[in-house]
């Protein structure tokens, strides 16, 4: 059972120019101690936290003793977003954080765990966004990075669902509840639903059972996350930081360990295709970047859900002969 423990940026000026002082930055590791084996980073996505892989752990069907992330083989290391509220810490004004702070954050996070080398960060959705990011940042730090079902930009069909969003998270009388309900249907496909619920009834509510699943996903949300939580993660998805596609691919080029792009056919937030014309864009500057679909009927929510098919793809960067070398002669470099 990993406990949370908790950092501090003494002092942090955002991009924007806001001033910090002692911002906390909350951690769990997982399987073997910091120190003693190859770290594997998870960053965490929308309403996601640090609990990857505990008991109720978001990827522990991935990540844990005998699972294709063994615990037992590796660190696992995550950090929550500041202002997640996982951590009993919330942000009030938000509006000046960018991906770019964050993925800052975390490096200042490694930094002060002493971590130099780390052998994979993995991230799905937004916090592939943050991986993006932190890569770009410090090219040498990760072997392989893994970005599953995201993007290094918003893209004008994200940004759009983002304001809905935002416009019931304001406007609401049950922001969270009722943004969750919105959200859900995005990060599914009309196939899904008929899939799972075939226009099937709930008697007892006298409703559609797809409208009780909503309801109860909502429900769920505003249970466990906050209103100010959910504003900030939000908010961030639209924040990436590159500009134009010219200046990413001129510093994603240079990140120095093997890129993962993972996508979804059926996602209708992060589009496949963006994610493919990224990798064909970036394939010519780089020999190590690497395309894997995931073939799904559950859209964006596929990467929580198709675990066959992620350990299939993931299996050779964790699992094969070469790479038990590769991590073997990595343990030198974890500070
Ligand atoms: C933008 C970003 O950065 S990432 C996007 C963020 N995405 C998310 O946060 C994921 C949201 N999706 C979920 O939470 C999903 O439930 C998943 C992906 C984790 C799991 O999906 P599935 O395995 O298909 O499970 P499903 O969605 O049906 O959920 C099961 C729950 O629904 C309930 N349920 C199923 N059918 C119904 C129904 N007709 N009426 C009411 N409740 C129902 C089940 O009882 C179960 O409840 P419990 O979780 O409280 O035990």
């Amino acid at each position: 059972m990993s406990h949370i423990s908790i950092l501090t940026i003494a002092d942090y000026t955002t991009k924007s120019g806001v001033s910090l002082k002692n911002l906390p930055l909350s951690y769990q590791v997982f399987g073997k101690q910091l120190g003693t084996a190859p770290v594997v980073l998870v960053t965490h996505a929308l309403t996601g936290n640090s609990n990857v892989c505990g008991e109720k752990g978001w990827w522990k069907d991935l990540i844990g003793p005998e699972k294709c992330i063994n615990s037992e083989e590796y660190t696992i290391l995550s950090f929550n977003i500041p202002g997640n509220g996982y951590d009993g810490f919330l942000i009030e004004n938000y509006e000046y954080i960018t991906i770019y702070d964050v993925a800052k954050w975390f490096l200042t996070g490694l930094q002060l765990l002493k971590i130099s080398k780390v052998f994979a960060g993995i991230g799905g959705s937004l916090g592939g966004s943050i991986l993006w990011q932190m890569a770009v940042l410090k090219p040498a730090l990760f072997q392989n990075i893994i970005l599953i079902a995201t993007d290094w930009k918003a893209t004008d069909w994200l940004i759009a669902q983002c304001r809905v969003q935002k416009q019931i998270l304001y406007n609401s009388e049950n922001p969270v509840h009722d943004a969750r309900v919105h959200a859900m249907t995005f990060y599914r496909t009309p196939q899904s639903f008929k899939q799972k619920f075939n226009r099937s009834l709930n008697e007892a509510k006298h409703i559609f059972n797809v409208e009780s699943w909503l309801l109860h996903h909502g429900e769920t949300l505003q249970k466990r996350f906050q209103l100010q939580a959910y504003k900030l993660m939000n908010h961030l998805l639209v924040t990436s930081d590159f500009k134009t596609e010219e200046a990413f691919l001129s510093m994603a080029s240079k990140i120095e360990g093997n890129i993962y792009l993972v996508g979804i056919d059926s996602d209708g937030f992060y589009l496949n295709e963006e994610i493919k014309e990224t990798y064909s864009a970036l394939k010519p500057l780089k020999d190590n970047v690497h395309f894997a679909e995931i073939n799904s009927i559950h859209g964006h929510d596929a990467f929580l859900i198709e675990y066959e098919q992620l350990t299939g793809i993931l299996n050779p960067i964790f699992n094969s002969e070469l790479v038990t070398k590769t991590k073997n002669y990595e343990h030198a470099s974890i500070g």
